[in-house]
Formats: C-alpha cells, sequence, structure tokens
C-alpha cells in the first residue's frame, strides 16, 4: 500500500494526485477539521476542481442517512466514475468517505489523509469502512483500500487530550496483541506523546501502522488473523454502542475493553495476575472501569450478541495469552462475563 508518514507533507499528497487521478475531487471533512486545516488542504489542492462535504463531528452521524446525503450530492454535482474521493479527518470520516468510495457508481477511488491519532494508526489502515446501524457498530460496510494514505503528524497537534487518548489505547492494542516491547516503549512514553513529542509519535506511528499492515495483509477480509486487531472491541463495542456513542469515544470504550478482557483471561488462568497487574496500571491511568448493574450488564451483553465475529451463537473473544500475544476464544463462560461487567473485583 502507498502510505507516506512525516511531517508537512501536503506536497507529497499534491505530487501524487497530480500524476494519479484525471477527474474532480471530492473532499469529506468535519467541521472541527475544516476550521483548523481547510485553507491549508484547499491550496495544496488549488490545482483540482474540488467539491467539499462538511460532516457534522461525531459518532453518531457514522450513519447511512449521512451517507445517502454524500450521494445525493455526488450526483447533483454529475460527479463521475474518475473523481477521487479524499477522506480528510479522523475516524468517522474515513470510515464513512470510503464506505461512498466504495459503494458509488460501484467504486470511485479515495485518499486517506487522516487527522486523529486514531486515524493515523488504525482506521486508514486496512480497508474496513462502513457506518454504525441500529445501534450497532460498524454493521453496514465493505472492504475498500484507498490509493494512498497520506500520514502527517503536523496535524495532530490542535487535537485535545481525550482524542489522543483514544489514539493512545489502539496503540497500546498493538503492543498487547503482537509487540510486548512496543507496549513496554508506549507505557514509558504516553506523557511524551500527550505532550507531542515528535520523535516519539513517528516511531509510534511507524510501528502500528507496520503492524497493522502485516496482519491485514496476511487476512484482508477479517476471517482468521486479522480478528487479533479487535481485542478488547468484543466488550468495548459493546459499551461504547450502550452509552448510544455519547459517553466514551472509540479508543476510551476499547481501553476499557482491554481492561475487562484481560480481567477474563487472568480469572481463566490465560495470563498470570502479575501480567494482568501490569496491564491494568498502564490502562487504568487513561479510563477508569466501571461497575455495571445487572440491566446494564444485560443491555452491554445484547450488544456483544451482535458482534460481527460472532459464530453459531457464540460471543467470540481476542484474549491476552502472553507478554504481546492473543488467541480467539468462543467458550466463555456468560456468567464470567457478567461478573466482569459488574467489575466487583476494581476496587478489592
Ligand atoms: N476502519 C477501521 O479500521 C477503524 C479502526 C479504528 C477505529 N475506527 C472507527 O474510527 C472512529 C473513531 O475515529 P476518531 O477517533 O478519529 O474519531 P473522530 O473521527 O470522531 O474524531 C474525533 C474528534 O476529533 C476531531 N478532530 C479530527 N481531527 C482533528 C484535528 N487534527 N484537530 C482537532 N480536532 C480534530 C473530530 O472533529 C472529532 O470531534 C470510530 O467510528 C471507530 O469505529 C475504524
Ligand atoms: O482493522 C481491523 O480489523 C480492526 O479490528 C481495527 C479496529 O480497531 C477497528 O475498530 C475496526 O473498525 C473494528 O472493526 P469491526 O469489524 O469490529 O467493526
Ligand atoms: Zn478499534
Amino acid at each position: 500500500m502507498n502510505i507516506v508518514i512525516g511531517n508537512h507533507i501536503f506536497d507529497k499528497m499534491e505530487n501524487f494526485l497530480n500524476k494519479n487521478t484525471k477527474g474532480n475531487i471530492f473532499l469529506i471533512t468535519d467541521e472541527n477539521v475544516g476550521k483548523y486545516y481547510s485553507d491549508k488542504i484547499l491550496h495544496y489542492l488549488s490545482n483540482f476542481k474540488v467539491n467539499v462535504y462538511t460532516l457534522i463531528p461525531g459518532e453518531e452521524n457514522k450513519n447511512l442517512n449521512v451517507v445517502k446525503d454524500i450521494y445525493s450530492r455526488l450526483i447533483d454535482l454529475n460527479c463521475d466514475r474518475n473523481t477521487v474521493i479524499i477522506s480528510f479527518g479522523g475516524g468517522v470520516v474515513g470510515d464513512i468517505a470510503g464506505f461512498v468510495a466504495s459503494t458509488y457508481l460501484r467504486g470511485v477511488d479515495y485518499v486517506q489523509i487522516p487527522t486523529t491519532l486514531l486515524s493515523q494508526i488504525d482506521s486508514s489502515i486496512g480497508g474496513k469502512v462502513g457506518v454504525d446501524f441500529k445501534g450497532y457498530k460498524n454493521m453496514i460496510g465493505s472492504f475498500y483500500f484507498p490509493l494512498a494514505t497520506f500520514i502527517d503528524i503536523e496535524l495532530l497537534k490542535s487535537l485535545n487530550k481525550r482524542n489522543i487518548t483514544s489514539g493512545v489505547g489502539e496503540l497500546l492494542k498493538y503492543g498487547l496483541i503482537y509487540d510486548y516491547n512496543f507496549f513496554e516503549f508506549l507505557s514509558s512514553n504516553i506523557d511524551n506523546i500527550y505532550n507531542f513529542d515528535n520523535k516519539v509519535l513517528k516511531i509510534a506511528i511507524e510501528k502500528a501502522v507496520y503492524i497493522k499492515e502485516k496482519i491485514v495483509s496476511e487476512d484482508k477480509r477479517d476471517k482468521g488473523i486479522r480478528k487479533i486487531l479487535n481485542f478488547g472491541h468484543t466488550i468495548g463495542h459493546g459499551i461504547e454502542s450502550f452509552y448510544n456513542f455519547q459517553r466514551f469515544n472509540h479508543g476510551e470504550a476499547i481501553i476499557l475493553g482491554m481492561i475487562y478482557e484481560s480481567f477474563i483471561a487472568k480469572e481463566i488462568r490465560l495470563i498470570d495476575e502479575k501480567y494482568f497487574n501490569e496491564i491494568f496500571k498502564v490502562l487504568n491511568r487513561l479510563v477508569n472501569p466501571e461497575a455495571f448493574n445487572q440491566k446494564e450488564i444485560n443491555e452491554i451483553l445484547n450488544k456483544m450478541t451482535y458482534d460481527k465475529k460472532n459464530e453459531k451463537d457464540k460471543i467470540v473473544f481476542i484474549l491476552p495469552v502472553g507478554k504481546g500475544k492473543v488467541e480467539i476464544f468462543n467458550d466463555i463462560e456468560i456468567n464470567l462475563i457478567k461478573k466482569t461487567l459488574s467489575g466487583d473485583w476494581i476496587w478489592k
């Protein structure tokens, strides 16, 4: 895949588009990104005819109504198959723009310019695109790879703390599923990431992109090994959607998911108490787990029964089995999931 990582790389994006596009550009962004960077990106796209579609920010807008509105605009503008869609924003913009690109006129080219830490290290890589539906995460979507991804670290300087935390969550995930040294590196550099230390950010982004690309290249359509990228997501997606996407952003929910799922792993002795405590200490610094009551637990479990990994009515989990290693499980007892979410272990 064409992935460029660096600082101030819009000129590279401009060169790439000059060489690889014959049509007009349809730029999808959101209000926050537009506020900071619309002048800058339009400057670099001044050779092209550009139409801009600006989303209202937020996960609650990652839905088919917004997709339909974008199709309408594309048709009103008579955008043909040579149109190139540019996604300029975080994961919400990227998932929507990629899905529109994969379906409009049966597919047009698109380019990702991710603007959040999470989108730079995760959602702009790997070709999963789509939207939420009926309150469940990413239920409608496809696998559709961008022509190229331009990761400009400079763009992260305007992010707020919670959105950095969200990216740090998915970064730590790579360490826990694939490379324990990377987990240790990140754990000791969390403050540097919050302080936009460029050297640390570059190492972290390059490593994460390398790991994700490697896993995806072995299993593009999520039938086997790719599922490990879903560590923390069985419970994390459940919690994110239980709160109607209002309380935790994606990465925060995945941090919680990784805490609860690591607890499950400890309870069934896949990992020892010492490793669990190590994971807990790092993740709990970012987001604190909660205790859910019975009614809430049942609602979260309901959300989890629609997880895309599930097979034959079994909820599938990716669980740690050692340092930097996870495996796939489909036989976790419902009572253990309930105990985990009840949180009675948190303060012991
Ligand atoms: N496709 C995938 O493989 C994949 C992987 C991980 C996550 N996701 C999805 O990505 C989404 C989360 O992405 P996200 O965390 O980027 O959220 P987001 O797109 O909602 O962005 C978070 C917030 O940051 C703002 N923002 C974006 N860039 C900014 C910048 N440079 N400066 C200031 N503010 C900025 C946005 O307007 C928004 O308010 C979720 O929907 C999740 O399901 C998809
Ligand atoms: O790329 C993948 O594969 C992932 O699982 C990455 C996840 O971080 C991401 O949240 C993804 O969107 C989840 O996919 P889903 O298939 O569980 O909806
Ligand atoms: Zn995720």
